[in-house]
């Protein structure tokens, strides 16, 4: 009888996968069991504080660091596992760092058609094309010490372009540019590497940098993917504190549960799923506290979507650009909150204001 196979289409195939890929540098691991999919023309981020692996993560795919268990493979095939290796330059993987290197004696051209060495390319008409991609046409015969940090970035983009590599990785390339200029350069990049369908896998520790480029953000903790998703999904559905508090600020209200209701200074919270006696800490965003007037020192009625309010007095306000920014010293505990305001909202220090927190916008962790 004729065996029946499943219906499979190579669009499901991840250009770049790891599994379980795991190193120890003297004995202590610094990335364990980080798996990982991206699929053609998809960014994904591997977004963590300083220390937690990335670059080290991102080296054992570029090949230039060996794991010590796991696997890597592209297009569905193992290129590199604890026996079997294909050494970095036969990897065809794009590499982009902080300190992105142009050649300074060699014009732009010659830099862009470095990476096309020992390949069957025309090397005129694929630089000219990059530098056209790039907006650097008019730049061709310039050498480096002639452009601005975005020029030079941009070439070095075209340099890691250049032998059309199926898998580009990032290491925080953007980090030595000016705020005003990273925006543009990080948009065009990602622009360019979708047109050419390249995945790509970048390295911050800026979660606005994640949010900004990323279709996937893996979250990164102590050598570990603690959350793996959409950006909008890690923001909104963190798994645990520390991934609230590394979006932003966080304010935290410890509590204990009993019969599925954590009674709280802010009224009750209901927290399904915790047994009776669990001490658990909810977490609320200082954008998400509502800030309510004093009303001859009563607050606001309570209500099921906010709770009862809590009264607080104003130590600190000070004016962000789009946002004010107020610290409350609160009457229960003489704990501080912060909060967040929409434009310009400078209360006096002293002054007397009650907060409340939306049950939608708030995380309950078992502490
Ligand atoms: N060759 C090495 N020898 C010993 N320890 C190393 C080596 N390379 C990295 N480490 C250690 O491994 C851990 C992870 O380093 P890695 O560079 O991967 O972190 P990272 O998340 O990229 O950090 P950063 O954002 O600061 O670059 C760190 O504690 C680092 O000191």
């Amino acid at each position: 009888m004729q065996q029946q196979t499943a219906p499979f289409s190579s669009k499901d195939v991840p250009r770049l996968e790891t599994r379980d890929l795991c190193r120890s540098f003297e004995g202590r691991r610094v990335v364990e069991n980080v798996s990982l999919k991206v699929m053609p023309g998809q960014v994904t981020c591997l977004l963590g504080p300083s220390g937690c692996g990335k670059s080290t993560t991102l080296r054992m795919i570029a090949g230039v660091e060996m794991q010590d268990g796991g696997e890597i493979l592209v297009d569905g095939q193992v290129i590199c596992d604890t026996i079997f290796r294909i050494p970095p330059e036969r990897r065809r993987i794009g590499l982009m760092f902080q300190d992105f290197a142009l050649f300074p004696h060699l014009s732009v051209a010659a830099n862009v058609a470095f990476g096309l060495k020992g390949l069957k390319v025309d090397p005129r008409r694929r630089v000219g094309e990059l530098l056209e991609k790039v907006g650097l046409s008019d730049k061709i015969d310039a050498y480096p010490h002639e452009l601005s940090g975005g020029e030079q970035q941009r070439v070095a983009l075209a340099r890691a372009l250049a032998p059309r590599p199926r898998i580009m990785l990032m290491d925080e390339p953007f980090s030595g540019l000016d705020n005003r200029l990273r925006d543009g350069i990080r948009d065009e990049t990602l622009e360019i590497l979708k047109a050419e369908d390249t995945a790509v896998l970048l390295v911050t520790h800026e979660p606005e940098e994640a949010m900004r480029m990323a279709d996937e953000i893996a979250l990164m903790r102590g050598g570990r993917i603690v959350q793996q998703g959409a950006p909008y999904n890690i923001y909104k559905s963190p798994v645990d504190k520390a991934a609230v508090a590394f979006f932003s600020d966080i304010n935290i209200i410890r509590a204990r549960v009993q019969g599925a209701i954590a009674p709280t200074p802010f009224g009750p919270f209901f927290c399904p799923g915790h047994a009776d006696g669990d001490h658990v800490e909810i977490v609320i965003r200082p954008q998400h506290v509502r800030v309510d007037f004093d009303r001859g020192g009563r607050g606001p009625n309570p209500t099921i979507e906010h709770g009862t309010a809590a009264r607080g007095v104003v130590t600190r306000a000070r004016f962000m650009g789009s946002e004010s920014l107020v610290e409350f010293a609160m009457d229960h505990d003489g704990g501080i909150f912060r909060v967040t305001v929409p434009n310009i909202f400078l209360p006096q220090p002293g002054q007397p204001l009650w907060l409340t927190i939306p049950r939608d916008r708030c995380f309950i962790f078992n502490a």
